[in-house]
């Protein structure tokens, strides 16, 4: 079911809960390692560049992973994870702030924060890499316009990945000043995975940005797919975390981020 705004009901549900929560307290400032010099020494590695990450649950997957997020994080970089995502989500997605320092502390990799950020305040509760901005989201009334929370993040020394769905969003992206774009495959009307939005969206993207397909990625030709339609990385969460399983996360980051190099 849709809502007015016509976004899918766990979406609402989501929106809802991020709407409550506070910032932190004092104002976060953060010497963040860089995303583009990850994914640069990954592909002089030879190595696709991926965002392994970490979530624990989500409103779509099959289960819950309770492994010890540390671990697997750990194991993500062991398979040749380029950087990490881990969700900060508490009432959907099983992440916590927490979890993330605890992650950062134990990498060297960047990682990025993965939540629903809708005011300046919400910066202020956790150190990280990178932090996400969902264009869609920001244009609705109550919360922080995306110029605003771009500069804002900047300040405090984050990176900013901005996700869009349309090239309408890629357009809007650019034109408030993002350098790191995310195309998530994902549409948040109906939660489902279309393949095809990446590269439609992604034309809309001048040279200079570093691009990056979200959502939905699974094998070898979909890395190929994303790949070929302009993709310098892939964030990939489920196919890596295998909610409903207890396979081996390396693996399932290794055979990613090899996506090339195998024949
Ligand atoms: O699990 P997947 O299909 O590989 O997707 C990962 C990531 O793209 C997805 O978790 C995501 C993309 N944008 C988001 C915004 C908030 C929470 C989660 C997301």
């Amino acid at each position: 079911m849709e809502s007015d705004a016509g976004l899918a009901q766990e979406v609402e549900s989501i929106l809802a809960a991020a709407r409550e929560r506070g910032g932190g307290g004092d104002r976060v400032a953060v010497e963040a390692r860089s995303l583009t010099d990850a994914f640069e020494a990954a592909a002089a590695d030879g190595c696709v560049p991926i965002i392994a990450e970490v979530k624990p649950t989500s409103p779509t997957a099959d289960g819950e992973r309770t492994d010890d997020p540390v671990e697997l994080a750990e194991q993500m970089v062991a398979g040749g994870a380029a950087a990490l995502s881990v969700l900060t989500e508490p009432d959907h997605f099983g992440g916590s702030a927490e979890t993330l320092a605890r992650v950062r502390a134990a990498v060297d990799v960047p990682v990025l924060r993965k939540d629903f950020v809708l005011h300046e305040a919400q910066l202020d509760v956790v150190e990280a890499d990178v932090v996400l901005l969902i264009v869609r989201f920001l244009d609705e009334d109550g919360t922080d316009d995306l110029e605003t929370l771009l500069s804002a993040a900047r300040e405090r020394g984050f990176q900013v990945l901005v996700e869009a769905h349309t090239a309408d969003e890629v357009r809007r992206a650019v034109d408030a000043g993002a350098d790191v774009v995310g195309v998530n495959n994902r549409d948040l009307a109906k939660l489902e995975v279309d393949l095809e939005t990446f590269p439609r969206a992604a034309e809309a993207a001048p040279e200079s940005v570093t691009l990056i397909a979200e959502s939905g990625i699974g094998t070898a030709d979909d890395v190929a797919r994303m790949r070929a339609a302009g993709a310098d990385a892939l964030l990939v969460g489920s196919a890596i975390m295998d909610h409903g399983g207890d396979s081996d996360v390396a693996e399932n980051t290794r055979r990613l981020t090899d996506a090339e190099t195998q024949t």
